[in-house]
């Protein structure tokens, strides 16, 4: 099963596919430490002494093994092995990679303490096992082919201690692909925070299931899940991913009964004199994903109109007729003429997403939102956030996004090259499509566009964001391979 990716750096792939109950998050699960800790503790009182690690270590190597196209007789693999059993599963990894005729070195941070079994293993088949503190560290890591990182994995918390701090910190410089056992080193698995160094890895393979900071994370690469028969209960789960098969679910074809209604109508205030691109983008962005009707309101009609002539031009939302959900705030300017635009869309009973220009207007005048009873979305990029909710700390972007849901009882759905969606009650996904070619002035304008029309379906507004996230990125993914430039190349890529 293929777990969506954005750039191919950053691809993930399951090498078992989990299997659902009715995970309140749709898409693939994501658990938390203590819930695969659970996992673990019941599988290993119902699996023999030591086969937990043997599997772990086997899904290791097939790991290298691709990513070395099964050419490793000669190629020199350097593992980096902590006292607890992630160095363990380096280690049984490294017998495997030996047997197949690899030039294994381990680099043990505490030689009196690595994993003993898996040690004498290494050993036995005609690995290296060197003391980090007597080792000619930086040589090995020049002429290393791989390096694997098995210093800590669930039982630690960052910031690293020496000497595995500097190991990772001349591991990182080195040439050779990175590859981390459960999770890079120095990351905090739940949160995503790192705290002093962090393995950079090429390839994450990560045991039990996908943890939440792997997912948010730039450092642990592409991502290999492989549950090993223990994967947590999905609907314990409360951070999911999207799926390409999920998202098209949600993008019905109209049937036979269907009139311009029944698809959704969804409204539109974005634009302004001195941004009526932003305008254009936005509703280029609700029109391609095909809703019943989309609905112009604001100063920028005739443009609009004449660039998308299927859709109805008003110039103020008060005179646009009915809208199922609205979009307020890309290039809307701050003005009272915008402030009082936002004011009466606040005031609609169907879903609000507010945007850009429109979050600035709530940064400065919070007492807006007082009184809204629909449904609300915010979708603020980083400096917005950070002006909207000035209290939350966005080293860790899961936590400061579900906390700013629980404060204002809005979806939140925070920007960034990876994109994280809260609901005031806890649940989140991650988006993991996406490209660094999404980072382009107006890319944002036709994201909300999306997800307008994703929430004038009627869809719980938490998937409407996400969907329409992971269908931007996907677009997103296209325009880079296409090489091609500026936002208003998303729109003829989003379906
Ligand atoms: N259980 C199973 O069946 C299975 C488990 N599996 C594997 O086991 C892993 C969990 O193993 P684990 O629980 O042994 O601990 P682990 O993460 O290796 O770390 C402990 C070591 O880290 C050290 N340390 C701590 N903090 C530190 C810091 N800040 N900076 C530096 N060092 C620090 C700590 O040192 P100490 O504090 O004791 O001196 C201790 O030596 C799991 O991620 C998966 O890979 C798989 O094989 C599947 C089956
Ligand atoms: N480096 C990046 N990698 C992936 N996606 C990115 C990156 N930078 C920005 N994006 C995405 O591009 C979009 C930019 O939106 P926004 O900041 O509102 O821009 P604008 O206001 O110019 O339209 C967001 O969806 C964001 O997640
Ligand atoms: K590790």
């Amino acid at each position: 099963m293929e777990i969506p990716s954005s750039a191919q750096e950053q691809q993930m792939t399951i090498a078992t596919p989990p299997t659902f109950g009715t995970p309140p998050t749709p898409g693939i699960p994501s658990c938390t430490v203590a819930q695969i800790r659970d996992a673990e503790r019941a599988a290993l009182a119902r699996t023999p002494e030591g086969a937990l690690m043997r599997r772990a270590a086997g899904e290791l190597t097939t790991a290298v093994l691709d990513a070395l196209d099964g050419h490793v007789v000669g190629r020199s693999v350097v593992l980096l092995v902590g006292a607890g059993n992630n160095g363990g599963d380096a280690l049984w990894a490294g017998v495997a990679l030996r047997r197949r005729g690899g030039a294994v070195t381990a680099l043990l941070t505490d030689p009196a303490r690595a994993h003993p079994a898996g040690a004498a293993g290494l050993r036995r088949v005609g690995g290296r096992l060197l003391d980090v503190a007597r080792a000619d560290v930086e040589k090995l890591l020049a002429a290393a082919d791989v390096v694997i990182d098995g210093l800590v994995g669930l039982a630690a918390r960052p910031p690293l201690r020496e000497p595995a701090a500097s190991l990772v910190r001349l591991a990182n410089r080195c040439a050779a692909l990175r590859v981390a056992v459960d999770l890079p080193s120095g990351l905090d698995p739940d949160s995503g925070v790192a705290t002093g160094e962090i393995f950079d890895a090429d390839v994450t393979v990560t045991f039990g299931g996908a943890k939440p900071g792997l997912l948010v994370s730039t450092s642990a690469g592409r991502v290999v899940v492989a549950d090993l028969g223990m994967a947590p209960d999905p609907a314990v789960a409360s951070v999911g991913v999207l799926t390409d098969q999920l998202v098209a679910g949600l993008l019905a074809d109209p049937g036979s009964g269907d009139d311009k209604y029944s698809g959704g109508v969804v409204g539109i205030v974005a634009g302004s004199a001195q941004y009526p691109g932003a305008a254009v983008l936005a509703v280029g962005g609700a029109v391609r994903l095909r809703p019943g009707m989309v609905r112009y309101a604001g100063p920028q009609a005739a443009a609009v109109v004449q660039a998308w002539p299927e859709v109805v031009g008003a110039d103020d939302p008060s005179r646009a007729g009915r809208v199922q959900a609205w979009v307020v705030g890309p290039g809307a300017g701050t003005d009272t003429a915008a402030r009082d635009r936002l004011v009466t869309v606040l005031a609609a009973d169907g879903p609000v997403l507010v945007d850009a220009d429109g979050l600035t207007l709530l940064a400065a005048e919070p007492a807006l939102l007082e009184g809204r009873r629909g449904p609300l979305v915010l979708t603020p990029h980083e400096g917005e956030f950070a002006r909207l909710f000035p209290d939350l700390d966005l080293t860790d972007r899961l936590g400061a996004a579900r906390a700013a849901a629980a404060s204002t009882g809005a979806v939140i759905l925070l920007k960034g090259h990876r994109t994280v969606i809260a609901a005031p009650d806890g649940r989140a996904y991650v988006n993991t499509t996406g490209s660094s070619w999404l980072a382009t002035a107006g890319s944002g304008d036709v994201l909300a566009g999306v997800m307008g029309s994703l929430l004038a379906t009627g869809i719980d507004p938490l998937l409407a964001a996400a969907a329409g996230a992971h269908l931007h990125g996907r677009a997103g993914e296209r325009a880079a391979h296409d090489r091609a430039a500026g936002a208003h190349q998303l729109w003829d890529r989003l379906r």
